[in-house]
């Protein structure tokens, strides 16, 4: 059987050199380009590259997944700061190339899927939620993708079971104090040194509170979601947003 033939954008970042290992670990596929910032984009196409892992800047990204959705290549996407108008932007793309499978993934680790399944299920049945995402200080992006995602599906979640509006009886607060608001969720962001990649999902209703944590202690757990992705994405053709889709979560 032949190897499929991977290649990795960013591949000298935090996330990008363990990708490229893994990659290079995988029997089934076959490492044949590992670029970073000022390397050319047609090397993807002189080596025949299949599938891009790419996990460069929210700056970088959207000019990579043209290229390669020109080209046919499929890609694996971990870089963040995914907007409404961006994922409109790229789907136009894809309607240009409707066989290429682009999945956007703003979390691989299988831990950080099922704190958003979760928090998801739980929050029809909680008055209040917050969210708390801690990472480490060289992080360019706040909040994280993972918690804009998961304030999302809460907040869908809790429109769909007709939630009224958290109670919050605040009137006075310094900028910030609140956290930002996703779709009326407060997400609160920390970037501290020692810390890697980390989420709180705190509910509260009547005399009780629940509190989903996950915590990425390495890169390495993002791994075997990437190599998932990489293998899927090749039979799923058009957008795919977030790696539960891959996943038998039912
Ligand atoms: N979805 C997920 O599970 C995860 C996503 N991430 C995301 O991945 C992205 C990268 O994170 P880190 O590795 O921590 O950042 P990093 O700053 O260590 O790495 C990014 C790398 O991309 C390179 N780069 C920038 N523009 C480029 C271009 N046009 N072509 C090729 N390379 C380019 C940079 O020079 C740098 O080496 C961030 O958006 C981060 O939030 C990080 C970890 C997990
Ligand atoms: O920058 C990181 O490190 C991470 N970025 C992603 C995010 O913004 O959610 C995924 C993970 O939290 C690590």
């Amino acid at each position: 059987m032949s190897k499929l033939r991977v290649a990795v954008l960013g591949a000298r970042g935090r996330i990008g050199a363990e990708a490229v290992r893994a990659v290079e670990a995988a029997d089934d596929l076959e490492l044949v380009a590992a670029l970073g910032r000022g390397d050319k984009l047609e090397t993807l196409v002189e080596t025949g590259a299949q599938v891009v892992v790419e996990l460069t800047t929210p700056a970088s990204v959207m000019g990579n997944l043209d290229f390669c959705v020109r080209h046919g290549i499929h890609a694996v996407v971990g870089t963040t700061g995914w907007t409404d108008e961006r994922l409109a932007q790229l789907n136009t793309s894809l309607a240009a190339s409707p066989e290429t499978g682009v999945l956007i993934a703003p979390n691989f680790s299988i831990g950080a899927v099922l704190t958003m399944k979760f928090s998801e299920t739980a929050a029809r049945y909680f008055e209040s939620v917050e969210i708390v995402e801690l990472h480490h200080p060289n992080k360019v992006d706040a909040p994280s993708g993972t918690a804009v995602r998961t304030a999302q599906l809460i907040a869908a979640a809790r429109a769909a079971a007709g939630s009224a509006p958290q109670p919050d009886a605040t009137v006075t607060a310094l900028d910030g104090a609140r956290g930002a608001d996703v779709d009326g969720v407060p997400v609160h962001s920390v970037r501290l040194r020692g810390l890697l990649a980390h989420q709180e999902v705190i509910l509260g209703g009547e005399g009780e509170t629940l509190t989903v944590r996950h915590d990425s202690l390495h890169h390495s757990s993002f791994m075997p979601g990437i190599l998932l992705g990489v293998r899927r994405v090749v039979s799923a053709p058009g957008l795919t947003f977030g790696l539960e889709h891959f996943l038998d979560l039912s």
